[in-house]
């Protein structure tokens, strides 16, 4: 960069770079599934869905953000196994905290409901702003991702997916 890195700005610079990058890729070293292991039964058999979750992650490829929201559903199953709201954003928090890509992200949070609800179905949508795509490179700010996971009945329904979508269409 030609910058002097010990003038005063930049001489703790390192040091603050190592502390901020603990934080967001903590989720490389918390099992991110172990939020879920807490259940309950609720005989709710139809869908939940949390829509507009605040989710901030990091590219893999240049190490800059990005960032929107996400929308995470499930059907649970016959027992009406169900966690609770905030394991659902806490969830996405931390395959967020590691370096990503937004489709592996979106993957890996319905595949975690799927291991540990064994829901009928789920859904995850993300939506998001790429930084290495805004601020550098194409430089097309605003331009924004959209990915989606559907599993079981989400998958094979498509009844059943319409539903899911149209309330996170309405929202
Ligand atoms: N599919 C996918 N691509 C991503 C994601 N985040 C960043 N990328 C892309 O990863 C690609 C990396 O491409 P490279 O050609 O290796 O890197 P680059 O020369 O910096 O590419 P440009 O961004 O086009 O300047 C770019 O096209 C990015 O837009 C993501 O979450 N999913
Ligand atoms: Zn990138």
């Amino acid at each position: 960069m030609g910058e002097d890195p010990i003038r005063e700005g930049l001489r703790d610079t390192p040091a603050r770079v190592a502390r901020a990058y603990q934080e967001l890729f903590a989720g490389l070293y918390i099992d991110p599934d172990s939020v879920l292991d807490k259940t309950f039964d609720e005989s709710h058999e139809e869908l939940v869905l949390v829509t507009d979750i605040p989710m901030y992650s990091t590219c893999e490829h240049h190490l800059l953000p990005f960032h929107g929201v996400a929308h995470v559903g499930y059907i649970p199953n016959a027992e009406g196994q169900v966690t609770g709201l905030s394991k659902l954003a806490r969830l996405v928090d931390l395959y967020a905290r590691r370096p990503q890509v937004q489709e592996r992200l979106t993957s890996q949070v319905a595949d975690a409901l799927v291991r540990k609800l064994n829901p009928r179905g789920v859904i995850v949508v993300m939506q998001a702003e790429h930084l290495c795509m805004g601020m550098r490179g194409i430089k097309k700010a605003g331009a924004l991702t959209t990915t989606s996971a559907v599993r079981g009945l989400m998958r094979d329904s498509a009844s059943t997916r319409a539903e899911a979508i149209e309330l996170i269409k309405a929202r």
